[in-house]
C-alpha cells in the first residue's frame, strides 16, 4: 500500500532524516520508534505532504506522491493525527467532524447555497458518518459541547475520529498515546486494532509507549539520528542489540 525508497529531508545544513525505507501492506500495524529528535515526525510530514522532502520516492498505492500537498495527499486515503491536538476549539465535537469532511469533499458552494437535493442527501450522510464515529469513539454524548472543552483523552479521541470519517486506507497517528493514563491507553489500543480489524485500515504509528508498540504492531522501524537503525517484529526489534544500545535501553 505505502512504499517508501530511500526518503531524505534537509533542513540547511541539518540532514533530519537520511535514506529511510519502510513499507505497510494492507492490513497492517506498522510502527516508527527512536530517541527524541530521531526525525519521527518529519518523516510524517513528508509522507502527508506537510513538507517536500529533499530526496526518495513515497509511493502510495503504485502512485508516487513526494511532494503533492496534504489536501491532495489525504483525498487519495492518507490521513494523519498530529502530536499536538489540533480540533476546531470553537468548534462543537460534532461540527469538527462534519467540517473535516467539507474539507475531505471539496464541497461545492453553489450547490451548498441552494441546497440541491444532491447536497442535502450528503449533508445527511456526513452527518450519519458523524455521529457513527462519535459513537464509536464514546463522545456522541458530548457531541455539541465545544471541542475545546473536552478532556485531553477524549480530545484524543476526537482527531481519530475526525481522521476516520474521511473514510481512509491509512491512517497515520503521531504519538497517539502522549499524555494519556494507563486506562486511556489501553482503550486506545483497543480502538487501534478494531480500526484495523473492523474497517480494514492500515496504521502507521509513532509512539514512545513500548508497551503499546509491542503489543500492537505487526512490524517496526527504528531510526536514530534521521537514519534507519533497524526494522523488524516486535521480537526480533526488541532484541535486537543496537536497538538496545540506541533507545529500549533507556526507554
Ligand atoms: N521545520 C524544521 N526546520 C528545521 N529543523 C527541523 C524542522 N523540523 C524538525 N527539525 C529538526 O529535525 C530533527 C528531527 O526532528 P523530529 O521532530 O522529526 O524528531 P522526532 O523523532 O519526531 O522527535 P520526538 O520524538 O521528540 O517528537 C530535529 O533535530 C529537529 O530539530
Amino acid at each position: 500500500m505505502l512504499d517508501v525508497q530511500n526518503l531524505s529531508m534537509r533542513f540547511g545544513g541539518l540532514l533530519a532524516v537520511d535514506q529511510v525505507s519502510l513499507d505497510i501492506q494492507e492490513h497492517e500495524i506498522v510502527s516508527v520508534i527512536g530517541p527524541n529528535g530521531a526525525g519521527k515526525t518529519t518523516v510524517f510530514n513528508c509522507l502527508s505532504g506537510f513538507y517536500k522532502p529533499t530526496g526518495g520516492k513515497i509511493l502510495f498505492e503504485g502512485r508516487e506522491v513526494q511532494g503533492k500537498p496534504d489536501y491532495k495527499i489525504s483525498r487519495l486515503g492518507m490521513v494523519r493525527t498530529f502530536q499536538h491536538v489540533r480540533l476546531f476549539n470553537q468548534m462543537s465535537v460534532v461540527e469538527n467532524l462534519l467540517v473535516a469532511q467539507h474539507r475531505h469533499l471539496n464541497t461545492n458552494l453553489l450547490a451548498g447555497l441552494i441546497k440541491t437535493p444532491n447536497y442535502r442527501e450528503r449533508e445527511k450522510k456526513s452527518l450519519d458518518r458523524a455521529a457513527y464515529w462519535l459513537d464509536r469513539v464514546g463522545l456522541l454524548e458530548l457531541a455539541n459541547r465545544d471541542a475545546g472543552n473536552l478532556a485531553y483523552g477524549q480530545q484524543r479521541r476526537l482527531e481519530i475520529a475526525r481522521c476516520m470519517v474521511t473514510e481512509p486506507k491509512l491512517l497515520m497517528l503521531d504519538e497517539p498515546a502522549a499524555g494519556l493514563n494507563p486506562a486511556e491507553t489501553k482503550e486506545l489500543n483497543q480502538l487501534i486494532v478494531s480500526l484495523k480489524e473492523d474497517y480494514n485500515v492500515s496504521v502507521l504509528l509513532i509512539e514512545h509507549d513500548m508497551s503499546l508498540v509491542m503489543d500492537i504492531s505487526d512490524r517496526i522501524t527504528v531510526i536514530n539520528q534521521g537514519r534507519p537503525l533497524a526494522s523488524g517484529t516486535p521480537s526480533e526489534v526488541r532484541q535486537n542489540d543496537d536497538v538496545i544500545k540506541a533507545y529500549l535501553g533507556e526507554a
